[in-house]
């Protein structure tokens, strides 16, 4: 008998006398097939098809890998539109996980754009109307006793990385109800393609607590709750039903909070933190991803970041969060916080966080600045608004994270040239047609001297003479290499310290990555992003044993060349293993 349980209901994963690894299943013939964690598709050998019954259901012709992800890409790229595209390869998802994973690895650059922000954005809100195929775990608002027992039905029985959302918030698109549970598969395949995180050891989430979007409720084809939102201790004893069922099912499991809307992310981050190891991506691996890219940025400047003066727009979930990293990163650098704080302001849709504003919020309080706080500052209504604030505080670096497309002007940009010829122009919200200025313009009205960052990707801006890369400021830089790092350390918890030595640990290889391709980069390109997670992954587990988290014993003792040696060989990949009948079936 073995120790651990199987990897899942249907299958394991065993090794022979000589060591090879195989897969041992349970079931056959079609049921096979239509299981995507073992699906091989026409790729399966003569023998695999005698001893699986699987003989009849498929073309007699064995095709190689290759073969297959020749027809596999051939086939998307005769798709018309990036969302059929992205259909094309999620329903390949659905049918053959190994095979999804090799092509999109082949071609990272080209596909990520399509499974990821911005096409993303454009499948959320297409989910009930395109929907095929079960993925994932839903639960709703009305099954709050029965979780675990719902758990229960999910096939796999080791699931590490958990990518949950409530859909409240999701890019810069609002309230998308059920829609958003093609976020969390989206960045599940990232974990996967970029991490090295096991496809049977993930599991996307929709918590279904309705929804405030009356156009939703109203669609009879709306797959979600046609009900508004739970809120208050309603919503809190969902949530807590929730992370006490998984802690159950899957006692080894992190859970990435995703896309939960400014109202609700702070809350449940700090409410679960110390419960389970969880992290929320929007507040903590945008934060640390946008301070490695303004640690990039000053010093492409020959600067410090405590040379900078930034404004922060969007005081959400991904907005505070990168104004808390900043600070940090500022205090890192010496500054005490007061001295920090009074280099950061965060601006909102009043104005600049101030006193008496309305609707301000626990996580805002430290940014509110009082009238005294600004002596000299000249405006004209109740609060500086975003222009007057890049004036008075002469800033040097702008970062948007409102959803609000254009919302950067021009005479904002030209404003911030009088303060410096090289202002941080960092418009990172999601998807492209929510970006708060298009790289191109920003490029263009500061003659070339703007950094630039955006969230979705944008092509290299072609300016006079030269060509302007847009590094591509997306917490997928973060998210992979930490959620590996922690699988890999077993964290008991997320620390702190550990996102910033994800930040940390992106700063710097974005800095060698400049220096092995000669030019200055204040992001890696997306086709490294692979090696940048082994490099954070190492990282994340020296912190996690520096903070007495690392429940894994067998990492603790290990110089990080062992350590990243181990997370080399611990990082899945998308090879077919041999499928053999299990006893059990015979
Ligand atoms: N690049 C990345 O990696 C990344 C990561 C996370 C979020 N984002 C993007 O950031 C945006 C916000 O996400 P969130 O999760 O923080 O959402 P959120 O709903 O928590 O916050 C949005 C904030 O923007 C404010 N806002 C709206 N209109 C404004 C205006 N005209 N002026 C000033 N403020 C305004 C809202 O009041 C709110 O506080 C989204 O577009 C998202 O895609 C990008
Ligand atoms: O999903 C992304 O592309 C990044 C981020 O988490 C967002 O909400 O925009
Ligand atoms: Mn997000």
């Amino acid at each position: 008998m073995p120790k651990t349980p199987p990897v899942s209901r249907y299958y394991d994963v065993l090794r022979d006398e000589q060591g090879v690894r195989f897969i041992s299943v349970n079931v056959s013939g079609l049921s096979l097939l239509q299981n995507p964690l073992l699906n091989k598709t026409t790729a399966f050998t003569a023998e695999e098809r005698q001893e699986l019954g699987l003989e009849g259901l498929i073309p007699p012709h064995v095709s190689t890998f290759e073969d297959q992800k020749t027809r596999t890409y051939m086939r998307y790229q005769r798709c018309g539109t990036d969302l059929e595209k992205h259909e094309y390869l999620r329903a390949l998802q659905d049918r053959n996980e190994v095979l999804f994973y090799a092509v999109l690895e082949d071609h990272l650059e080209e596909m990520l754009p399509i499974i990821y922000t911005p096409t993303v954005g454009e499948a959320v809100k297409t989910y009930s109307s395109n929907y095929r195929y079960p993925r994932g775990f839903t639960v709703s608002a009305h099954d709050i006793g029965r979780v675990e027992e719902m758990l229960e039905n999910v096939s796999v029985n080791d699931v590490r990385m958990i990518v949950a959302t409530d859909s409240s918030a999701i890019l810069g698109l609002g309230d998308q109800g059920f829609g958003g549970m093609a976020i969390s598969i989206g960045k599940l395949s990232l974990y996967t393609a970029a991490g090295g995180v096991g496809p049977d050891k993930t599991l996307p989430v929709e918590l279904d607590v309705g929804t405030n979007r009356q156009d939703l409720i109203d669609d009879p084809l709306y797959l979600g709750l046609h009900e508004k939102r739970m809120s208050g201790p309603e919503y809190d004893e969902f949530l807590d039903a929730f992370v006490e069922a998984v802690a159950y099912r899957y006692p080894k499991a992190i859970i990435q909070w995703e896309d939960f809307s400014r109202g609700t992310a702070f809350h449940v981050l700090e409410r679960f933190r110390k419960v389970i190891p969880s992290f929320n991506d929007d507040i903590q691996g945008t934060g640390a991803m946008a301070l490695a890219g303004l640690m990039r940025a000053s010093r492409i400047k020959g600067e410090h970041l405590a040379d900078q003066v930034f404004v922060v727009v969007g005081a959400g979930a991904a907005g505070i969060g990168v104004a808390m990293a900043i600070r940090q990163g500022l205090q890192l650098e010496g500054l005490t916080f007061e001295e920090a704080n009074a280099r950061v302001f965060v601006v909102d849709r009043y104005g600049l966080l101030m006193e008496g504003q309305p609707d301000l919020e626990v996580q805002q309080l430290s940014f509110v600045r009082r009238k005294s706080d600004l002596p000299g500052w000249q405006y004209a209504g109740e609060y500086p608004n975003l222009h007057e604030v890049i004036v008075n505080a002469r800033a040097t670096a702008l970062l948007g994270f409102t959803g609000v497309p254009g919302l950067f002007k021009r005479a904002d940009i030209e404003t911030m040239l009088a303060s410096t010829a090289r202002p941080i122009v960092f418009p990172l919200s999601n998807p492209s047609s929510h970006v708060e200025a298009q790289p191109e313009d920003l490029i263009r009205w500061t003659d070339g001297g703007a950094i630039v960052a955006s969230g979705s990707p944008f092509p290299d801006v072609q300016y006079g003479d030269q060509r302007y890369p847009i590094g591509q400021g997306n917490n997928a830089f973060i998210f992979p290499g930490l959620g590996f790092g922690a699988i890999t350390a077993r964290a008991r918890e997320i620390t702190d310290n550990m996102i910033l030595a994800a930040a940390l640990s992106l700063a710097e290889f974005t800095a060698q990555c400049s220096v092995r391709h000669g030019q200055d980069q204040v992001y890696p390109p997306i086709s490294e992003l692979r090696e940048l997670s082994v490099h954070i992954a190492v990282r994340v587990v020296r912190q996690a044993i520096l903070d007495g988290v690392c429940a894994e014993r067998k990492v603790r003792n290990l110089t990080d060349e062992q350590l990243e040696a181990t997370i080399r060989d611990r990082a899945w990949l998308p090879n077919y293993l041999p499928l053999r009948q299990s006893a059990r079936l015979k």
